[in-house]
């Protein structure tokens, strides 16, 4: 599904040239939930950035469904964003002024579908991430745990085979972290959806409950491991 071939990305700042990656080569295939972990300034957020057409790389390949995504004009890339990536963030993002299933059905703006005919597959969405309850509520009415899973729905809106996540978990305490893990794993598995999900985090126990964990070193691959079933543990 994504298949990177000798990327790099350098920073230039105040005449200094700063490798933020370093030549990395990887594939991802659908259907799994993938964590990237590291120490910190290893390139995580810059991979994820790459992954998601929010950047370009400086050299090498990215190759999304067979077509190269590196090196896509602008209007190409917010394209592809908006219709192939589901992004999520550690702060969720949410518009404070909406309710939940307006949030939810913001994505859909870009594509100038009006929120009320968006509405029933919004309240669907938050039906799936267990939320249906809550579709009236503003964020600033909703849990932690629960503005997450209106963000996971919202990534979800345009059926995007792509989620990435950036900390998902980084602002929640380790039970409501363990149930998102859980929800992200179940959007990966979907086997109807052929979709796949990244996730960037510190977090070593949330990164144990994915299917591979990708250890960045220097803007390297230190480590790429798989996780079997019996070694994976519950967040
Ligand atoms: N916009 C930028 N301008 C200049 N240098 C940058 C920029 N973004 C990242 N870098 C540098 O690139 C390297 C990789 O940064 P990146 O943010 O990808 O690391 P990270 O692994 O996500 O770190 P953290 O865990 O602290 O978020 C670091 O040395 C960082 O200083």
């Amino acid at each position: 599904m994504i298949e990177l071939t000798q990327v790099t990305r350098h920073y230039r700042v105040g005449g200094q040239q700063v490798t933020a990656l370093d030549g990395i080569s990887l594939e991802v295939g659908s259907g799994l939930f993938v964590s990237v972990v590291g120490p910190s300034g290893a390139g995580k957020s810059t991979l994820l950035h790459l992954l998601g057409a929010l950047d370009s790389p400086d050299s090498g390949s990215i190759r999304f469904e067979g077509e190269e995504i590196g090196s896509l004009d602008d209007e190409r890339q917010s394209a592809f964003r908006r219709h192939k990536v589901g992004f999520i963030f550690q702060f969720f993002n949410l518009l404070p002024t909406l309710s939940a299933w307006e949030n939810v059905a913001v994505p859909t703006l870009l594509d100038g579908v009006r929120l009320r005919t968006a509405k029933p597959a919004a309240l669907a969405l938050l039906d799936l991430v267990g939320l249906g309850n809550r579709a009236e509520h503003r964020p600033s009415e909703l849990s932690g745990g629960q503005m997450q899973r209106v963000a996971i729905a919202r990534a979800l809106m345009m059926d995007p085979p792509l989620i990435l996540a950036d900390e998902p978990t980084g602002n929640l305490d380790s039970t409501t972290g363990a149930a998102i893990m859980e929800l992200l794993g179940d959007i990966a598995h979907d086997t109807d959806a052929r979709r796949s999900a990244i996730m960037v985090t510190h977090n070593l126990d949330a990164a144990r409950a994915t299917d591979r964990v990708i250890t960045l070193r220097d803007g390297l691959v230190g480590s790429d491991e798989s996780i079997t079933a019996r070694s994976r543990v519950r967040a």
